[in-house]
């Protein structure tokens, strides 16, 4: 609803108010932050001239060393404070262009003098500490986004409130002046939403803040849940979901939880790098973010492992993929024979491997096996692990005793400058000994020990247990479903075995073998993590993500997806999806939101998006209006791409990103080759972290999560998407564009697409010459 000219005005005056407070306050900060960086310098220098002091002498060393560390810790402080100082800077920057974006009048009762809030991206108190401005994560907040007017509730810690809501209010304020404004009964209404959405472009995801929608809100502030699901469709805005929960988590519990105890699953890097400006944008440092490839490659140190999209454009060639052995390795159920083997894998069945030493064993396999064997055999196998680790330890450390009085040693000890003898002594003195002899023992092990640094480090590591011989035990005695031949099992047991021999890894045995592993050695969990993020959840086995599980075990996982969007599997339905995983992930609180409202495409994209799919019924578009998606139909390669780069140049004209996306990396490869000779092009590759201007070229899989302004989806013809097995990959090719959409097909359009309703989109067609 519109408001008076006078009523703006009066908004306006305070606007103006509150900026002129905030600039004051921005100036004030400015100066401490000067005088922060002028100290830090200071201690900075200080800290090198100190650091190059004279250390021949080895006394002055140790007095240095503590010195240094009490030094280090100066500048460590320094350095924070000035951080947070800078932070400051940066939201009050952000204030003095845009104090606020929200009002709410309430009165919690009739004898109550009304109260009147304005909401924004972070709070600023006044001189006289009166709140000008609430963050939009303080409790009381939550009534912008959650009610209607009339009666309303929100959590507080002290827990639920009720108040009366009378009146909300929507500002769209830029350099402190007020562009719009609308009262509304609604959540957040669509004028604004409208104009926000209108003008966004791609290359930072931007703070949604001002806008959010109901159920995003329910997933932004939910504390409550150890799981919570979210089925959203393309465009729903899953991912803004994921960031501003964070900021609000960081927010709500400022006490115990660190940007740096959370983790995002992200889908690629050109993603996480996307996704990068968000939290700073509301005044937070970002949370961690991994790639599932990062994930498991830091686990498998030495090995290859095989990325998710390798895997697909594997799958793409072979026909004979075999789905029911995939859906076995990657189910709940095998990861529950993982455990099962495990926990009671007998001590003789251990696969030990020798512990070698310049090309030498040093402890025989067999040696380690009597060990496990002569250890009670109720032992839990990470106790079992640790006792054996014990007593190579203990053992270790008798050989090192025995040959730190051997002649050799001896002689190199005769031999060593006063230099070398002193570091060996450490923080040790001479005196420190009862008699030389003491003396020269100590010594003498010191350097054994150094030697055998690395046979150390091969039993503190665990090396001595060979995982993967355990894994291939493990294989050859898995109960398998019917529907698994014995001779296809033994394909896929030698396809292991061939791997590790050339040190590579396939995807679909990462997990059980790293549960394996973790069991086994008692290793590998993480338990500082509090929260986990997945997105795009449809991408990961069920296995992958119980292994997440395990490795965080503390941790409350989000995880976020959109089955239709499934490019490597079927469909599933969300509250199927929920209660598979609430069994899987055996938590008490999981609550499953859905997002069905698409935010990222014009109406017209969106609908022709959702009648790609069987059952897109459910998928709502937000009315706002662009052209019809076109499709261009060329016959012959030359044509087609002829036609691509017409069309790409035209969308230049309006635009200064368009992506380019095909099926896989064959394809893409190929219009990379044609384009560049033509214009400003390039190829992305799943290393890249940024995006550049002009035309981007890449295959799907790569631009996950991703938005573009314009958007040509490349071969859309009947041989390219034949059948359904193919709406997966045209749905989230077609939900990436925001305002235009253009799909070339080389020969006869895909049936996907000429079954459609044809008011969805235009034709451009050159009949064949
Ligand atoms: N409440 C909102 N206000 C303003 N913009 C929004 C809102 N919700 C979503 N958007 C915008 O819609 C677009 C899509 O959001 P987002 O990428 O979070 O969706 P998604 O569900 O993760 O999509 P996908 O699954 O297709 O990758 C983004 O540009 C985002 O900024």
């Amino acid at each position: 609803m519109a408001t008076s000219a006078q009523e703006q005005q009066q908004e306006q005056q305070r606007v103006d108010q509150v900026v002129a407070q905030v600039k004051q306050r921005a100036q004030q900060t400015d100066d401490l932050l000067a005088k922060a960086h002028r100290e830090t310098d200071v201690i900075q220098k200080n800290y090198g001239d100190n650091n190059s002091v004279n250390t021949f002498e080895v006394d002055d060393r140790i007095e240095t060393n503590a010195e240094l560390q009490q030094q280090k810790q100066m500048v460590e402080r320094a350095v924070e404070s000035e951080a947070i100082l800078n932070r400051q800077v940066g939201v009050l920057k952000d204030l003095g262009n845009s104090p606020y974006f929200g009002r709410i009048d309430i009165q919690d009762t009739p004898d109550d003098a009304p109260e009147r809030l304005y909401i924004g991206t972070a709070s600023f108190v006044d001189n006289d500490q009166n709140f000008l401005v609430y963050d939009w994560r303080a409790p009381i907040s939550s009534v912008y986004y959650n009610g209607t007017l009339g009666k309303v509730a929100y959590q507080t810690p002290a827990g639920k409130q009720t108040t009366e809501l009378t009146k909300k209010r929507q500002f769209q304020i830029d350099h402190g002046e007020i562009k719009n404004m609308f009262d509304t009964n609604e959540t957040v209404g669509d004028e604004i939403l409208q104009s926000v959405l209108g003008q966004q472009n791609d290359a930072y995801m931007q703070n949604i803040v001002a806008t959010i929608q109901k159920e995003q809100n329910d997933i932004i502030r939910d504390t409550y849940s150890d799981l919570l699901v979210v089925q959203g469709v393309a465009g729903s805005g899953k991912t803004s979901a994921i960031l501003q929960r964070i900021a609000f988590l960081l927010y709500h519990s400022r006490a115990s939880l660190e940007a740096d105890q959370m983790v995002l699953f992200s889908p690629n890097r050109l993603f996480s790098h996307y996704i990068s400006e968000v939290l700073p944008s509301l005044g937070e440092r970002n949370m961690r973010q991994v790639t599932l490839a990062e994930f498991l490659s830091a686990r498998f140190q030495g090995l290859t492992v095989e990325s998710l999209f390798e895997r697909y454009e594997q799958d793409r060639q072979q026909t004979t993929a075999a789905p029911a052995l995939r859906a076995f390795q990657e189910s709940a159920d095998f990861m529950t024979q993982v455990t099962a083997y495990c926990q009671q894998l007998p001590a003789d069945q251990l696969r030990f491997t020798n512990i070698m030493f310049n090309g030498e064993i040093f402890f025989h396999k067999a040696s380690i096996a009597k060990i496990a064997a002569d250890l009670p055999k109720a032992m839990q196998p990470a106790d079992r692990f640790l006792a054996i680790k014990n007593t190579l330890i203990k053992r270790l450390k008798h050989r090192i005793s025995d040959e730190a009085q051997s002649d050799w040693v001896n002689e190199i000890i005769d031999q060593l400058s006063d230099e070398a003898y002193h570091d060996l002594l450490g923080k040790k003195r001479r005196g420190d000994f009862q008699s030389l002899d003491n003396e020269v023992f100590y010594i003498g092990k010191q350097i054994i020990t150094k030697r055998l640094r690395q046979v150390y480090d091969a039993i503190y590591n665990g090396y001595f247990l060979d995982t993967y011989e355990q894994y291939n035990d493990f294989l050859a005695q898995v109960k398998r479903p019917q529907n698994i031949d014995p001779t296809a099992w033994q394909t896929r047991m030698q396809a292991f075995r061939t791997g590790i021999e050339y040190h590579r890894i396939a995807l679909i045995d990462c997990a059980p073998l790293l549960l394996l592993r973790d069991i086994l050695t008692g290793s590998g969990q993480n338990r500082r993590m509090q929260y986990i993020f997945v997105d795009e959840m449809q991408d990961y086995s069920l296995a992958q993500l119980l292994y997440i599980k395990h490795a965080f075990p503390l941790a409350k996982f989000t995880l976020l997806g959109d089955s239709e969007q499934a490019l490597f599997k079927g469909i599933e339905r969300p509250q199927q999806l929920l209660e598979r995983l609430r069994d899987a992930f055996a938590v008490r609180r999981a609550n499953l939101i859905t997002l069905n409202k698409s935010y990222r495409s014009t109406k017209q994209i969106t609908n022709f998006a959702k009648a790609l799919l069987p059952d897109g019924d459910q998928i709502q578009a937000f009315t706002r209006e662009g052209d019809l998606p076109k499709v261009m139909i060329r016959y012959g390669h030359e044509a087609a791409l002829n036609g691509l780069l017409s069309e790409v140049n035209h969308q230049l004209e309006s635009t200064h990103t368009v992506a380019v996306l095909t099926k896989d990396l064959a394809e893409s490869r190929a219009v990379y080759q044609f384009l560049k000779h033509h214009t400003v092009a390039t190829l992305m590759a799943d290393s890249d972290r940024t995006m550049p201007l002009g035309v981007i070229v890449m295959p799907i899989y790569l631009a996950k999560g991703l938005e573009f302004d314009a958007v040509i989806a490349y071969d859309v013809s009947a041989t390219n998407y034949a059948d359904e097995a193919d709406t997966g990959i045209l749905y989230t090719i077609a939900s990436r564009a925001m305002h235009h959409l253009t799909l070339l097909s080389i020969g006869d359009a895909s049936p996907l697409i000429t079954h459609l309703d044809p008011t969805l989109f235009t034709i451009d067609h050159r009949v064949r010459v």
